[in-house]
């Protein structure tokens, strides 16, 4: 699959779901946005082994020395899965997955993590990135369980500013030494835009978010 064949499916799949969406939303950041992706509508298998195809696509170059995914509550966790099936299946490479829980479980087997223990070189899957905050947080849990974080593959880049000046992206590239990779990012939303016209006031407020939050 080419990678504008990737971009497509992704873009195709996200608008027929209704995950993609023209609006009013605040985000998690508090950010005020003209528009949310929302990976958890994405609800059949077919739409799954999409998007484990697009994962697998976007993650195929940072494989090597690679052992492992881990995917983060909540969203992150059929992602990885996803990825991880495409992985076997597509690139026949096995990794282990991992996942953690939201709120520490005190009863049975306990603990935050599901899945395969934290070890060796961890590719973190998940849906967006917007100011960092979700990344930050699976870094310092993969790290507090002696693992090293090498990657982020996501699905959406929103291209906006992270704590400081610099990108999100490139604050966990430069700051936590991580690769990111994304299947689309903002930049291919707003081309989408520009091709539907019925949709000209959503790529103004796209462009005047742009102005305000991105890099
Ligand atoms: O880069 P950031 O500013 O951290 O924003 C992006 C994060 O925000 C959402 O997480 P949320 O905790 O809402 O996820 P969930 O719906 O998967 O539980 C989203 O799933 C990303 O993980
Ligand atoms: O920043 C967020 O909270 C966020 C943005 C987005 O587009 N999708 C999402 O699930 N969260």
């Amino acid at each position: 699959m080419q990678e504008s064949d990737s971009k497509n499916q992704f873009i195709e799949l996200a608008i027929r779901f209704g995950a993609l969406k023209f609006g009013e939303f605040t985000l998690k950041s508090g950010r005020v946005s003209p528009y949310f992706f929302n990976a958890g509508v994405f609800s059949t298998g077919e739409a799954m082994a999409t998007l484990g195809n697009c994962y697998a696509q976007a993650a195929q170059p940072m494989l090597e020395g690679l052992d492992g995914l881990f995917g983060p509550a909540y969203k992150g966790i059929p992602l990885a899965t996803a990825a991880g099936i495409a992985l076997r299946t597509r690139y026949d490479r096995d990794l282990a997955i991992t996942f953690d829980r939201k709120e520490p479980k005190t009863h049975g087997e306990g603990g935050i993590l599901l899945g395969a223990p934290l070890t060796g070189n961890i590719l973190i899957v998940d849906d967006v990135i917007t100011a960092g905050t979700a990344i930050r947080h699976s870094v310092d849990l993969i790290r507090d369980h002696g693992a090293n974080p090498v990657g982020v593959v996501i699905g959406l880049d929103r291209c906006e500013r992270g704590v400081g000046a610099q990108s999100a992206v490139e604050e966990v590239q430069t700051s936590l030494g991580l690769t990111v990779t994304s299947v689309i990012t903002m930049h291919d939303i707003i081309e989408w835009l520009e091709m539907q016209p019925e949709l000209n006031g959503s790529l103004q407020k796209m462009n005047a978010y742009r102005e305000q939050y991105g890099v």
